[in-house]
């Protein structure tokens, strides 16, 4: 970023206005520097910077107007003010009226530096987080799956590609990692888009009932079959099927679903009538279906039949940075619905929600958050918030031993780790009664070591 960033020099004083300039081309920076407001505006005019170092006293003018005009014609320019020593309130006033940051001169050019780095990172992270919002209100609003990560972005370009197709469609995935969202973007990107979209759970539904959903049934067909009705395959005719749990289907049903695909006909039960329809079929599962084939409980015929677009969805913890955008999307989502006002999470949240296994993927991620906005209602999501399930026994331990840096005057890093592993070792050699074997399998170290740590640190049990 450093390289590429532009910076508006306005400054009077010539031998002042080169040194900065230099020092800031030896920077990296691309540099347009001037000696008065009628240039500086006309730089604006001509130029995008990323930011402005302005001079307070100009012969033409004042930097405090300029810097008025420039925050109305770029709000996210930043902009430091140079005022003079005795001009405290002046910088004061400028930072009130917007300017970013003030340096009373004379400076020191590494502290100008300094916080011009500062400051432009801290608008580049803005601008990024203002892209990536964008980003995820038009994939919610488009196809309602949400990530940035390689395995998402390729769905994304595969949804859009497979538009104008009509190919059955097999998801495989773990539970809760959007199976359902990726078959409604394929619907809804799809030609078949007015028609209907109808979902079921085969793994849901027993067996008996699961042949009248799909197929539907004639009257009379069964005990307590008072009246006709059509099944889901009929109901879906002209648009989209979504088999989910495809992997729980009875062989029955596979042998009657494998007639559906070849043929598109089928009967209800109780009918010797067979129904034609025009259905695409989108299935899903979170089994391994080729283990399935082995153990004698899919067809084979029917694996090939669905697969003939096969889209695999990772669990939410391989997505890496997606589970932090999803978790700002989620929030941004409850606070609305529950009117309530968490501002984000704290950098130790951050660290467990990127390291956590998140078995249950994004519909786990989904509820926690709306736990949160429901329970907390504003502030920051904190270590507090999470279920205990979260919170590795490391990172509780790290928790309860936790230094305050901030507050601390000096810390000695060597000393302070050599306690706290004196510590971690006698806790353990407590807990256990000194039995080392089982002190060292508790410290995941092998029992060697742990004598030896024993004797070096002059370890004893209490009296
Ligand atoms: N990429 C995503 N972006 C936004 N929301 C998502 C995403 N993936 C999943 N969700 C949300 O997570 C929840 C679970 O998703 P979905 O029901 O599609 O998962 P699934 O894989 O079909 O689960 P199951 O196997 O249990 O049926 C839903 O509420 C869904 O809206």
């Amino acid at each position: 970023m450093k390289q590429s960033a532009f910076i508006l020099l306005v400054e009077d004083n010539e031998d002042f206005r080169l040194i900065l300039q230099e020092a800031l081309e030896r920077s990296g920076f691309h540099v347009t520097a001037v000696a008065n407001a009628m240039r500086a505006r006309e730089a604006m005019t001509l130029g995008k910077f990323d930011l402005s170092l302005l001079d307070v006293r100009l012969p033409d003018g004042n930097g405090i107007e300029l810097m008025r005009e420039f925050r109305h014609s770029d709000p996210d320019m930043g902009i430091i003010i140079m005022t003079g020593y005795a001009e405290v309130d002046t910088a004061v006033d400028a930072v009130r009226l917007g300017a970013n940051d003030f340096l009373k001169k004379p400076f020191d050019i590494d502290e100008m530096l300094v916080r011009i780095d500062e400051l432009i990172k801290t608008r580049q992270i803005k601008a990024d987080n203002k892209n990536l919002r964008e980003l995820v209100r038009s994939q919610d609003q488009n196809t309602g799956l949400i990530g940035q990560c390689p395995a998402i972005q390729k769905l994304t370009e595969t949804v859009s590609l497979l538009a104008n197709s009509d190919s059955t469609v097999l998801i495989t995935g773990e539970s809760g990692c959007g199976k359902e969202v990726l078959a409604k973007a394929l619907h809804k990107s799809g030609s078949r888009s007015g028609k209907p979209l109808v979902s079921i759970n085969c793994g849901a539904i027993p067996e008996e009932l699961l042949e009248s959903e799909l197929f539907g049934h004639v009257k009379g067909a069964f005990t307590g079959a008072v009246r006709a009705r059509p099944g889901r395959f009929e109901i879906a005719n002209g648009g989209t099927i979504f088999l989910d749990e495809i992997g729980d289907m009875s062989a029955k049903l596979q042998v009657k679903l494998l007639r559906v695909l070849q043929e598109r006909c089928f009967e209800p039960v109780g009918s010797q009538q067979s129904i034609h329809v025009d259905v695409r079929v989108i299935a899903a599962t979170h089994r391994d279906l080729e283990a399935e084939i082995a153990a004698g409980r899919f067809r084979e015929d029917l694996y090939y039949r669905l697969n003939v677009i096969p889209l695999t969805l990772p669990p939410l913890r391989e997505r890496g940075d997606d589970i932090l955008l999803l978790t700002d999307h989620f929030i941004t989502r409850f606070n609305q619905q529950k009117k309530a006002d968490i501002t984000g999470v704290s950098d130790e949240v951050k660290r467990i929600i990127l390291n956590y296994q998140w078995p249950g993927n994004v519909r786990e991620l989904q509820n926690l958050i709306e736990r949160v906005t429901t329970l907390k209602r504003h502030g920051i999501m904190e270590l507090e918030d999470l279920p205990s399930r979260m919170i590795s026994d490391k990172e509780r331990v790290l928790q309860s031993f936790r230094m305050d840096v901030e507050n601390a005057e000096c810390i000695d890093l060597k000393s302070t780790v050599d306690e706290f592993e004196s510590h971690l070792i006698l806790s353990a050699l407590q807990r256990f009664q000194w039995n080392k074997n089982q002190a060292a399998n508790f410290l995941a170290m092998n029992r060697t070591t742990l004598v030896e740590k024993i004797k070096k640190k002059g370890l004893q049990p209490t009296k």
